[in-house]
């Protein structure tokens, strides 16, 4: 990849989308602090951090569902705010978490109806332009064969690939993903994230799996307490020190055979000692003689050893 970081973690060439001091709030506490970043035409950018820590905030004012408190969000060099939603829709497509659900739609209805979404009123439609489109993107997430179940009927692995679909439908230049390996298993989310890859487009996605998003992102945003902690290359971000600092949780980092991306091996510590003084203790003989001591242990062995 041939980008420049300069101190201030943006790069200057290229730049698809910039996100500049980006800070959003509830009333009671700041989620998004002054993040800042860029991204490259063409780039696959994975957003990292703990569990609660703003990845999905953070994406959800990029793709203009809630709008920063401040800072400012670039596409293609204009402030998103000044796109018309059928403008910004031609531009991003985007993949949440929540599966709609309810749907008595087949997946290839389900699809239709994306299409659809898109198509300007006043354009015909070519059934057999659509049909060709939509098995297109089914045989990419490979779903060519569910294309007349019933979307409802699917895994939810299945639902998710089938809502990729129907993104990649939209010809999107960005593809904005939350978490687009959760629910699938490791067959595929390594499928996905190879599929996403391939795409040739920008994609920005949060990914929970260190490995997966070292193996295939070209850049990495890890967020910390709002903030961006560590940007760059897989090599830039996942280290030991940042791996420990953010997550809290001891790794080795090695590289498998001639890859150029990290691998992490994390360290799964056990509970120390101190933890079993918690458990309760068998109720003895002479406690048993204690009327008081007695209900209450006689409940307490119910709970825990019945
Ligand atoms: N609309 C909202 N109102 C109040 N608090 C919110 C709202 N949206 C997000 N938050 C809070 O902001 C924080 C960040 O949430 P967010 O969903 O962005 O985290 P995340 O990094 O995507 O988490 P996870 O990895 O668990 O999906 C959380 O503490 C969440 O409770």
């Amino acid at each position: 990849m041939n980008c420049q970081y300069d101190s201030h973690h943006h790069r200057t060439q290229y730049s698809h989308v910039t996100v500049k001091d980006v800070c959003w709030s509830t009333d009671k506490k700041s989620v998004l602090d002054k993040v800042s970043f860029t991204v490259n035409k063409g780039e696959f950018i994975g957003i990292l951090g703990p569990n609660g820590v703003g990845k999905s905030t953070l994406l959800r004012c990029l793709y203009r569902y809630i709008k920063a408190s401040a800072g400012e969000v670039f596409l293609n060099g204009h402030n998103i705010s000044s796109y018309s939603q059928a403008e910004f829709a031609r531009h991003v497509a985007v993949v949440t978490q929540h599966c709609p659900t309810g749907f008595t739609m087949t997946v290839r209805q389900f699809l239709r109806s994306g299409l659809l979404a898109k198509k300007p009123w006043w354009k015909s439609v070519n059934q057999a332009d659509e049909t060709t489109q939509i098995n297109a993107q089914l045989n990419r997430v490979n779903l060519l064969d569910k294309a007349n179940d019933n979307f409802d009927s699917l895994s939810g692995g299945e639902q998710q690939r089938v809502l990729i679909a129907r993104a990649l439908l939209q010809q999107p230049q960005l593809l904005i993903l939350d978490e687009p390996t959760n629910h699938l298993d490791i067959h595929y989310q390594i499928e996905t994230l190879k599929l996403v890859k391939s795409l040739g487009i920008t994609v920005i996605a949060s990914i929970h799996d260190l490995n997966l998003a070292s193996a295939y992102c070209d850049s990495l945003l890890l967020l910390h307490q709002g903030k961006v902690s560590a940007f760059g290359t897989p090599n830039d971000v996942l280290t030991q020190e940042n791996i420990k600092h953010v997550y809290l949780v001891d790794a080795d980092i090695y590289y498998h055979s001639n890859n150029v991306y990290p691998s992490i091996r994390f360290k799964f510590s056990q509970p120390s000692k101190s933890l079993y003084q918690f458990a309760p203790k068998p109720v003895t003989e002479t406690e048993n003689k204690d009327e008081n001591v007695n209900s209450s242990a006689s409940e307490l062995k119910g709970q825990i050893y019945a």
